[in-house]
This record gives structure tokens, sequence and C-alpha cells, in this order.
């Protein structure tokens, strides 16, 4: 099962690579294995052009990496959704320009996301007419820090697709790669369209 699954998320690094959305090395992607496991990309390895060799067995209660590579240095980010979302299976993060980008313009806490037909890209999603909240925390190279910040916010506020960190980029997940790789791209899109609404609308 989770062989599949791993390879399909390396189909799915190859397409987030031709999209430009883990520029120089820059992204990570895992797979759950069960509840004890996960399978992270190597740090500093180009995402484009992944393998399964290049994916290392984790440890989803330690961040330990058994085989003695060194996985993601956003490990603990990885590892803390399989921990908060029993459901998640996969989880992808990406670099875009329009995350990075979009995440400092917007100064709050919380992106909303209204008004596009696209919304229903995201599961359980059936209108534009509601908001869609992405949490947007500012960015730490402690990433031990991160996890437990994205932890507290998480035990208060709902937490639903993914997140936004400030000038870094988007984490999202799925129970599935189809679902993680849908809800991607959708966000993808609604970050590209809020960027040029905020460009083009001045009311
Ligand atoms: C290429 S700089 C970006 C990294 O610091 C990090 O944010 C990233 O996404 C990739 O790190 P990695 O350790 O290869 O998973
Ligand atoms: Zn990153």
């Amino acid at each position: 099962m989770w062989q599949e699954r791993l390879g399909q998320l390396v189909t799915t690094c190859h397409w987030i690579g031709a999209k430009g959305w883990a520029p120089a090395t820059g992204g990570n992607m895992s797979v759950r294995q069960d509840a004890q496991w996960c399978w992270l990309s190597e740090s500093g390895r180009d995402k484009g052009s992944l393998t399964g060799e290049d994916f290392l067995q984790v440890d989803i209660a330690t961040n330990q990496a058994p085989s003695g590579r060194k996985p993601s240095a956003e490990t603990g980010l990885h590892t803390l959704v399989y921990r908060l979302f029993p459901e998640a299976n996969v989880v992808l993060h990406v670099h875009t320009v329009n995350a990075t980008v979009l995440s400092r313009i917007e100064k709050s806490a919380t992106l909303n996301i209204s008004g596009y037909e696209m919304q229903k890209t995201l599961t359980g999603q059936q209108s534009h007419l509601d908001t869609v909240p992405i949490a947007i925390f500012d960015n730490d190279q402690d990433i031990d820090a991160l996890a437990k910040r994205i932890e507290q916010y998480a035990q208060h506020n709902p937490l639903n697709y993914g997140f936004l960190l400030r000038g870094h980029g988007l984490t999202c997940w799925g129970k599935d790669v189809n679902e993680a790789r849908r809800q991607l791209e959708g966000l993808e899109f609604l970050f590209e369209c809020e960027m040029q609404r905020r460009l083009y609308q001045r009311d």
C-alpha cells in the first residue's frame, strides 16, 4: 500500500519540479507508511528529479532516520502533520512564488480566501461564498520551535488543507497522493488569483 503511494509521490515530485514549485532543491515531500513510520525526501536533493531511493524512513514520534542519512531539514513539520492528522498520508511542501510573496503581503496570521469557484478543489468546500482560512506562521530556522508553535495553534484553531510559512512556502497534505496533489494545485491557483486581485483591485 505505502509502496504504491511512494511510487505515486515520486511521479508527483517530478510534476512539482516541472511546475517550477521546488526550485534550487527547495521543497520536501513525504508519505506515511503506518502509525509509526513515514518516508521523507533526503535533505538537499533536487526534488524534481527524485527516485524512490531518495526517500528515507523516519520515525514519526522521534524524527529519527534509522538509515543514518539526513532527511529533510523540515522533517519536524511533516511528522507534526502525521501526528496531528491520523487521516493524512501525504505531505507536500513547495516554494512557489505565489505562496512565498503572498504570505509576506498578508500581514495578519490568516489568509482568508473567498469568492472563488476553485475553492471547491479543496475537500469539503461547496461554495465560493464560504471563506477558507489558511494559517500563516512566521518562518523560523528552528524547526522544533516552529513545529511547537503550529501544534499550539492547532489545539485552538482549525488547520485544514495546509499552512503558509511567511516568505518561505506552502505545506499541505491529503489522505492520498491524488488529494494532496489536487489541493496543492488548487491552493496554488487560489494564491495566484489572490496575488493578481491585490495587484489590480484598488477598492
Ligand atoms: C533550498 S533552501 C530551502 C530549505 O532550507 C528548506 O526550506 C527546504 O524546503 C528544502 O530543505 P531540504 O532539507 O532539502 O528538505
Ligand atoms: Zn522549505
